[in-house]
């Protein structure tokens, strides 16, 4: 057995072993979202896994609603008081956003350091973002997480326990990050620090949005890939681009966009990003934190949405992809869907295609399907472009070359008064040909 002299776990700057993990849901009978919470558990073993603990056990009680001081009933809190002791654990993770009350008794209760499915998840967010960026926003949501439990003082220190220093990777799930350093912060210099972090994003964000205003006048048209978590989005960019983005059997392996250019079956061009992948119970905080990331998504003509087929929550982790991209007022946009991974079904009649905005199955590691795919985003892409007739006068001779670079010729005629063109281009361009626009045919 392993030597432990207490189960709470001071951070010594080494790691010494998996943390020892316990999950814990409350279901209510009546389940409102169509995640069910054995379902939901699964994933958050696959979080606690990523963020490198070993998951000893999971506990569900059915409750209309989960209790207002400890989560749990009385007795199954007493339940998991002795679980703690017997397994001595490390860290017991709870698969809903807890309030600060529930937080602080549940401290007083256990041993073991109380997290929550948001922590978690910021702390994924937080082991894997590598770019200047990328920290900023998951301090400013780890903060804003922070703030509002702060209140009970002491809670924090001792969570933090006593020597945190920089790094990240050394300190305990759910408390480390880009500013674990700063845990120990009042209130009043935390929320200083979130308007400096908010105010360094905003020029980040500018500056991207910049970057994108320029692509745009080219007349690129834009795609974002979106979809789950480990969707097999990267893979897929990576097959479409050659790009070699990281692409890994882990949660949220990618967390900062990356563009490359993507030519089409119809020779047409386009920017492809790659995107921050989405989760249930999605913080909020980081939904906000990563608006300026997510722009790739808010801005694009057209989504791409990775579904992986071969996962038994395929249709619930689309529905959950939906939800966010609505909440980013995205959910309009034109879309197609790659049903991903097919070299895994056994059963290929679990795939239809119906229940998905213009599937095409592929399987992004063999490399099937991408040719169909690209054909199919070429035609989407092609109806969000307007249709116009133009008669370019001579002297216009780089609109012709544009129109041909940037757009879809249907017909071309050189006339005595200029050159005739017939066709779509995406709409930042059309106003160059304003002037020049016949009636149509
Ligand atoms: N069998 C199989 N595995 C795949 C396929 N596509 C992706 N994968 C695997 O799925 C895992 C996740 O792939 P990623 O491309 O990192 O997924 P992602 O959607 O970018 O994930 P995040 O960035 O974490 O949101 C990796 O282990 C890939 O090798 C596929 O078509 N078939
Ligand atoms: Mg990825």
């Amino acid at each position: 057995m392993e030597d432990v002299t207490t189960h709470r776990l001071i951070d010594t700057g080494i790691r010494r072993g998996p943390e020892r993990a316990y999950l814990v849901a409350v279901e209510a009978d009546e389940q409102e979202g169509m995640w069910g919470a054995e379902d939901s558990l699964q994933e958050l073993e696959a979080l606690a896994t990523t963020a490198g603990a070993a998951v000893l056990g999971r506990m569900i009680q059915h409750l209309p609603q989960p209790d207002a001081q400890t989560y749990l009933g009385k007795g199954k809190a007493q339940e998991l008081v002795a679980l703690d002791q017997q397994l001595q654990l490390d860290v017991v993770i709870f698969d809903d956003e807890l309030t600060p009350t529930q937080q602080r008794s549940l401290d007083k209760m256990l041993n073991a350091r109380v997290i929550d499915r948001t922590a978690l998840i910021l702390d994924v967010f937080a082991q894997r973002a590598y770019s200047h960026e990328g920290r900023l926003q998951v301090e400013l949501a780890q903060a804003e997480y922070r703030l509002p439990r702060l209140a009970g003082s002491g809670t924090y220190t001792r969570q933090a326990g006593g020597s945190l220093g920089g790094g990240g990777v050394g300190g305990a799930i759910g408390v480390r990050g880009p500013g674990e350093t700063r845990l120990e912060l009042d209130r009043r210099r935390i929320r200083s620090r979130i308007s400096a972090l908010r105010k360094e994003i905003e020029e980040a964000r500018s500056q991207r949005a910049l970057q994108r205003k320029q692509r745009v006048a080219q007349g690129l048209p834009m795609v974002a890939v979106v979809g789950y978590t480990n969707a097999g989005k990267s893979t897929l960019f990576n097959a479409l681009t050659e790009a070699g983005v990281l692409a890994e059997d882990k949660l949220f392996a990618t967390l900062d966009p990356v563009t490359r250019r993507l030519l089409l079956p119809n020779n047409q061009e386009a920017l492809l990003s790659d995107t921050v992948g989405f989760i249930q119970k999605l913080p909020t905080q980081l939904i906000a934190a990563f608006r300026a990331t997510l722009e790739e998504v808010i801005e694009a003509d057209l989504l791409l949405e990775v579904v992986d087929i071969s996962h038994e929550n395929a249709f619930e982790q689309s529905e959950t992809v939906h939800d966010i991209l609505e909440e980013l007022g995205a959910a309009a946009k034109p879309r197609v869907t790659a049903l991903n991974k097919i070299d895994l079904l056994t059963d290929p009649d679990v795939l239809d295609p119906s229940l998905y905005s213009h599937a095409v199955p592929i399987s992004a590691a063999e490399g099937k399907g991408l040719e169909e795919l690209c054909a199919e985003v070429a035609s989407v892409l092609a109806d969000t472009m307007e249709q116009l007739t133009v008669l370019l006068p001579f002297s216009r001779g780089d609109l012709v070359e544009l129109f041909h670079r940037r757009g879809l010729i249907a017909y071309e005629e050189h006339e005595d008064e200029g050159t005739r063109l017939m066709g779509r281009l995406p709409r930042s361009l059309a106003g160059y040909y304003s002037p020049y626009i016949q009636p149509p045919a």
